[in-house]
């Protein structure tokens, strides 16, 4: 008989073994005198809620083959709900809140799903809606009773649970459908299979040796997830994970203190602030292990003030690499990048997003924009030849959901197995490392030169007064005009002529002077570039590009 995969069963597992250790705390409220209340479940708790919010979703006629869409803020409710779909072999459907309302609409559409778990006025709008989701009629409300709904999540909460078992899924079985930030294009929905999570909890654990018994503050939702699944006690932060660059920083050092967290993640957005204000407070974060740090580049700014607020021996600020689609790729940590790859990041050559992770396959191949059927058609490119990145892991995700021509346009079969082109492009240097360069759909071409997002921007960056640039290419390739988009740091935008023009005439002296950049001639400043919804961090070129177009006439 084959074994059944579920991350579920880790956490089930890890709970039975663990039953006192707290599972998840999340914040109620802030009482008038300060004083902040928590809630809290226990691994045991946590497991026996969601079998008896499994068992009540079962009773209701939920199991295997169901897409059920899981539509509630990041909570213990959030944490349930999840494991309890799981165990039930339901496939859950994520939706980012931040992506808009078009977004959402289309991707729920596309995904045509059975029903939807959530709040209230999620049902409010899925009732206005109704014609565009005419399967859906299993709801359930995460709170009060709305029409349509055939259930609430108190009700799920006191069924009977005895003789509930988890559904025997299988490795390949569809675990979530889970849709990308769509920072280049729509979002696509990601199919997750049990298998490919399982295989990404194995692997981040091992790699970063994350212990049983260690807490996290997971500044996006999933890692909540993977965390349970790990023995790891979540402490959901008091933030909008769609805005990780407006956190306040003194909610996360209040808990980061108060539960000795010993790991916690966030996009470069979140560390960006959080870095700042602990640098400029004299806070540092003695019980923290490990910081991880995804979605972007993280800026050598960020590193270098988290390093100093990340006081334990042998802790340090990671950046592990990859993407919805394959997550792990690889891993650096911020010391090694300020000590070793950061003054070359600096000369542009690229971002070092270090060495892959054990049992992830990575391959550079020539630049294309169709579809590679077969790797036999695929060229591999040799070492420090920049090429796009593909990907070969048990944690790569096979297709996107009913997206056959975005999933042809993305992987790339290989006898029975398949690579996955992550839409970057980069290079390994001779000590195996990984290099990003930036998006193959980010690239400017002037004249047939391609000119690199990330190694472009990189000289202009160098200006202490930059805090961010992007790169953008006016008219049709291959004849691009390149133009550099600058974000000054905060309160150095030039506020007269004078001004600009210094600044302006020190960027492209910056330009001229590396054979990266001696094309472009054009700068422009804005004072805050469009990012995307989910890291706050991806810089939104394509929209950047209609704007210097429009500057520019
Ligand atoms: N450590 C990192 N360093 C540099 N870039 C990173 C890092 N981690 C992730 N990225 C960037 O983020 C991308 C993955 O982003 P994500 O999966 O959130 O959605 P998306 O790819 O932006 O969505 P879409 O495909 O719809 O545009 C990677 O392909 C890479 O460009």
């Amino acid at each position: 008989m084959t074994e059944s995969v579920n991350i579920a069963l880790r956490f089930s597992k890890f709970a039975k073994l663990n039953p006192n250790q707290t599972a998840v705390v999340e914040t109620i409220k802030t009482r008038r005198d300060g004083q902040v209340v928590y809630r809290q479940l226990s691994f045991q708790e946590l497991d026996e809620e969601s079998d008896r919010i499994a068992a009540g979703l079962r009773e209701r006629g939920c199991g295997p083959g169901m897409k059920l869409v899981l539509f509630v803020p990041f909570s213990i409710d959030f944490v349930s709900l999840t494991f309890a779909l799981f165990k039930t072999g339901a496939t859950i459907v994520l939706i980012d809140p931040g992506m808009g309302r078009t977004n959402i609409f289309r991707c729920l559409e596309e995904v045509n799903p059975d029903g939807f778990v959530a709040l209230p006025l999620v049902h409010f709008v899925r009732l206005l809606n109704r014609r565009k989701f005419p399967n859906a009629k299993f709801n359930i409300s995460s709170s009060c009773w709305m029409p349509g709904v055939i259930g609430k999540l108190s009700e799920l909460k006191k069924s009977k649970a005895e003789s509930f078992a988890v559904a025997k899924t299988k490795r390949e079985d569809l675990a979530a459908i889970i849709f990308t930030s769509g920072s280049t294009g729509p979002p696509k929905g990601v199919a997750y299979e049990h298998g490919m999570f399982d295989a990404q909890v194995e692997m981040i654990q091992s790699y970063y040796g994350i212990e049983p018994g260690e807490v996290d503050l997971p500044g996006f939702p999933l890692f909540g997830l993977f965390n349970a699944a790990m023995g790891v006690t979540t402490v959901i932060p008091e933030m909008d994970p769609t805005k990780p660059a407006q956190v306040d920083p003194e909610k996360m050092i209040r808990d980061i203190e108060k539960f000795k967290v010993t790991q916690a993640f966030g996009s470069p957005a979140f560390w960006n602030r959080v870095g700042r204000y602990c640098v400029e407070n004299g806070v540092t974060f003695p019980t923290i292990k490990r910081a991880l740090s995804a979605g972007g580049p993280v800026p050598v700014h960020v590193l270098k003030r988290m390093q100093k607020v990340i006081t334990k021996p042998g802790a340090d600020l990671f950046t592990p690499y990859g993407a919805t689609e394959s997550l792990p790729v690889a891993s650096i940590g911020g010391s090694q990048v300020l000590n070793e790859t950061a003054s070359r990041t600096g000369q542009g050559e690229g971002t070092c997003v270090g060495k892959t992770f054990p049992g992830v396959d990575v391959k550079i191949i020539e630049i294309t924009d169709g579809p590679i059927s077969f790797m036999t058609d695929a060229k591999e490119l040799p070492h420090g030849e920049i090429g796009e990145i593909i990907v070969r892991s048990p944690s790569v995700t096979r297709e996107y959901f009913q997206r056959v021509e975005a999933t042809a346009l993305a992987k790339i079969a290989d006898g029975d197995r398949f690579w996955h082109r992550i839409g970057d492009v980069g290079y390994f240097d001779n000590e195996q490392q990984l290099w990003f360069c930036g998006r193959k759909a980010h690239i400017v071409d002037v004249n047939g030169v391609r000119h690199f997002s990330v190694k472009c921007e990189a000289i202009f960056n160098e200006h202490p007064n930059v805090y961010r640039s992007a790169l953008v290419g006016i008219g049709e390739k291959p004849n691009q005009s390149p133009v550099i988009v600058v974000e000054p740091e905060a309160g150095e935008f030039p506020e007269n002529s004078a001004a600009l023009q210094k600044f302006h005439d020190e960027l492209l002296a910056l330009g001229k002077a590396s054979e990266l950049t001696q094309s472009i001639e054009t700068i422009l400043f804005h004072r805050s570039l469009p990012v995307d919804t989910r890291h706050n961090v991806k810089i939104n070129r394509e929209q950047l590009a209609k704007w210097a177009q429009e500057q520019m006439s």
